[in-house]
């Protein structure tokens, strides 16, 4: 097998770090995320072994994590069924010093946050890319806002007007027209001023109350730890108190 570049090997230590330490073996409805980090956390998820994962179910936040929980042979389950979550871990775009995160760069994030919410533990896996004082100081694409599509000429009208100017419709990459989430739904995303980002809990509150607004990929006040994977092999983290931790040689 060839050696993973130094951004796989990032995500893939902050996900097997992540697992390592938050999936206790009381656990037993953990919610999946979305996004390149995350095959790495079912990955170790799995290589638990059938006797930790048999009384467990795992809900997926999306079409990719639903294909790896089913492809790694875990239990699938649904928020449906399951409306109190031990923990679930997520990928990220972009985290702040205080642990915002810009998500839905996959447009996964109306769903993401449902199980993120639920759940009693949030942990955020990264890469060293996504660690930021700032939102949008490296994520520059913009906050993710998944929209109905009936309001969204008028929703793009408003978002260039109260501070967004390049605000655009998300188009697909191999099909004619825009992306249609797992919702039924189209993303528009949002690059704000560096004076909008600096108080995500704001402008999150200022777009949700937007009609047409379904979700907004900006999750505040959510994630109790998050875990970056550095080029140098170590894992940074940060937890919601503010402390931070580095950890060396982890995820072996
Ligand atoms: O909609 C997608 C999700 O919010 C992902 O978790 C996010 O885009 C991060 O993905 P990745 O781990 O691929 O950077």
């Amino acid at each position: 097998m060839s050696k993973p570049t130094l951004i796989e090997a990032a995500k893939q230590l902050a996900a097997y770090t992540a697992v390592d330490r938050h999936l206790l073996p009381q656990h037993k409805i953990i919610g999946i995320g979305s996004g390149s980090t995350v095959p790495y956390v079912v990955e170790r998820i799995v290589a638990q072994g059938a006797d930790a994962n048999k009384h467990r179910v795992f809900l997926p936040t999306g079409h990719q994590s639903k294909e790896l929980i089913v492809q790694g042979g875990l239990t699938l389950g649904d928020i449906d069924q399951y409306t109190d979550l031990d923990l679930t871990i997520d990928g990220a775009d972009e985290v702040d010093a205080d642990l915002n995160c810009i998500k839905g760069g996959g447009a996964c994030h109306l769903r993401e946050k449902v199980l993120a919410e639920a759940a009693e533990t949030f942990i955020v896996v990264a890469d060293y890319r996504k660690n930021s004082h700032i939102l949008g100081t490296n994520y520059k694409v913009g906050v993710p806002i998944e929209v109905t599509p009936f309001a969204y000429a008028r929703l793009l009208q408003t978002l260039r007007r109260i501070g967004s100017p390049l605000a655009a419709l998300r188009m697909a990459k191999a099909k004619a027209g825009p992306v249609v989430t797992d919702n039924g739904n189209f993303v528009i995303d949002a690059p704000f001023p560096e004076s909008h980002l600096r108080n995500p809990p704001a402008l999150l509150q200022e777009l949700k109350m937007l009609t047409g607004v379904v979700e907004v990929g900006l999750f505040c006040g959510m994630a109790k730890a998050a875990y970056f994977g550095n080029e140098d092999g170590s894992v940074a983290v940060r937890w919601d108190d503010g402390t931070k931790d580095t950890i060396q040689g982890a995820g072996a």
